[in-house]
């Protein structure tokens, strides 16, 4: 079923109903969360007439911000499951409805799709990588944390990272996990395979949307801001020592991180496109970098006096000599995005910014912004701890600053030394571009902060002041 408003399907309408009130409650739902949600169905797929039921919906989401597509995978039970609680939304003549990804048993129905004797229902698509191990039959935990997706472990064998907020196109993440999966690259999760989605609209346009992509679960798996903020921890709690001389050190684990960056981006520019950025895509960099603040201005009032200074490292771009190289990069690279095992550090998450339609996000972008965004999450890692355990209030405020910075030099120095090992690239040679991107995340991150988590808002803030001079 595609394209209508009503599904033909007495039930599912029914069910369709309470996605209205149910989608602004959701944290991965990216539209307006006060006033009312209208919801259009765009395609629905029956994935299971089993018990219980497995319906696939694609919706077009329209709110007062404006319209989105979602993805809503939703099953019906003929008894409440009180184990699902927390996942109801709400009760139709066909029984009880619940957010599928959290109901083990359709979750098991998602999966066996991926064996290519199974024939998917129209509107669908599963492929499956060569030699993948998918674990069929095994049943899903979702992983917590409020993350932008919904993800699945299947067992300790796949984790299924299923898109909520989707695009028509290619999303970065299955494109270049899968790219990077056939170069062979040990520096990521391999990718299982990947779910596509087809629709039809009103004029009879067929698009097709990336819905999911299933790779392996890293059993072993750290997340690099846990790991970092951890020495940060350590070095805090010993009030006399230095970064290099308590226990929970963090440059050699920089340093490898600098080295598997590199090793990446190596990898990314022999299997993409390269480029070098012309005259008038710089310019073009510039002028975004200019109208980020200027929004951001707007945003927060903060930034407002050392708004002059700020542009001054954009506008050093225009005297730069060199041509800027371009490649296919992470694009949106933090210490939330890598994850230290057993077997070294491993880059995730390659969706790229959210905020930029797909087709921009592919572009091919300097790799220093990847070199910027770390430095910018070891400031971070850094500073944490000063707005939620040390405010300017408590005696330690001054020390800890400075102990902060000490921190965030060491391991951005031994990030850079790592790449510099492994990559044609110094970044040493690059400090205007790099300082340039740096000011320019921080813009964004000031936006983030002040809309999200306004305690957080000195973090970035402070760094501005600092590169303001
Ligand atoms: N291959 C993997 N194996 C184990 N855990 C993973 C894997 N990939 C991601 N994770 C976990 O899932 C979290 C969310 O992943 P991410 O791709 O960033 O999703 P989202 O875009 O929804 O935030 C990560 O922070 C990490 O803890
Ligand atoms: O998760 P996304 O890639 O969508 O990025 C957004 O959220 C990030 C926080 O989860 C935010 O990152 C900022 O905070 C991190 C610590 O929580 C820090 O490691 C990053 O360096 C810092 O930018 C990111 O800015 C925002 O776009």
């Amino acid at each position: 079923m595609t394209g209508d408003a009503v599904t033909g399907d007495a039930g599912l309408d029914e069910a369709v109903a309470l996605l209205g009130p149910w989608l602004p409650q959701q944290h991965w739902f990216t539209g307006a969360r006060t006033g009312q949600v209208g919801v259009r169905v765009v395609s629905a797929s029956l994935l299971s007439d089993a018990e219980p039921r497995l319906w696939h919906l694609i919706v077009e989401a329209t709110h007062d911000d404006g319209t989105g597509l979602v993805q809503v995978p939703l099953s019906v039970r003929p008894e409440r499951a009180d184990r699902l609680d927390h996942v109801h939304l709400g009760l139709t003549s066909d029984g009880h409805v619940y957010d599928a990804l959290h109901d083990k048993d359709a979750t098991t129905a998602l999966l066996s799709y991926f064996d290519t004797g199974t024939q998917a229902p129209e509107g669908l698509t599963f492929h499956v990588e060569p030699g993948a191990k998918i674990p069929f039959g095994e049943r899903s935990l979702v992983l917590p944390g409020e993350h932008q997706n919904t993800n699945l472990a299947y067992g300790d064998v796949a984790r299924l990272k299923v898109f909520r907020m989707i695009e028509p196109g290619l999303n970065p993440d299955v494109e270049l996990h899968e790219a990077l999966t056939a170069a062979g690259c040990d520096l990521i999760a391999p990718l299982f395979g990947r779910i596509d989605g087809q629709w039809r609209d009103g004029s009879g346009t067929t698009h097709t949307a990336s819905l999911a992509m299933l790779q392996e679960y890293l059993t072993t798996a750290s997340d690099g801001w846990a790991v970092a903020t951890a020495s940060v921890r350590d070095l805090y709690a010993e009030g006399d020592l230095h970064a290099n001389e308590v226990g929970g050190d963090f440059a050699g684990e920089s340093y490898r991180l600098g080295m598997a960056t590199a090793r990446v981006h190596e990898t990314l520019a022999e299997i993409k496109e390269t480029s070098t950025l012309t005259p008038a895509e710089v310019a073009g960099l510039i002028g975004a970098m200019h109208e980020r603040l200027d929004t951001a201005v707007g945003v927060v009032p903060e930034l407002e006096p050392m708004a002059a200074q700020l542009r001054v490292h954009y506008d050093t771009l225009h005297d730069r000599q060199r041509a800027i190289p371009a490649q296919r990069i992470h694009g949106s690279y933090h210490l939330g995005q890598v994850l230290r095992t057993v077997h070294g550090w491993k880059l995730i998450d390659f969706e790229g910014q959210r905020e930029l339609p797909l087709a921009q996000r592919g572009l091919p972008r300097s790799p220093m912004r990847d070199i910027a965004g770390m430095l910018r999450s070891f400031d971070y890692a850094a500073q944490h701890l000063l707005v939620t355990d040390h405010p300017p209030e408590d005696p330690a405020h001054d020390q800890i600053v400075y102990r902060a910075r000490e921190w965030a030099q060491r391991n951005s120095d031994s990030f850079c030394a790592g790449y510099r090992a492994a990559s044609q690239t110094d970044p040493d040679d690059e400090v205007e571009l790099i300082r340039a991107l740096e000011v320019d995340i921080a813009v964004v991150e000031a936006v983030f902060e002040a809309r999200h988590r306004p305690s957080w808002l000195p973090i970035p803030l402070s760094a501005l002041e600092r590169f303001a001079g």
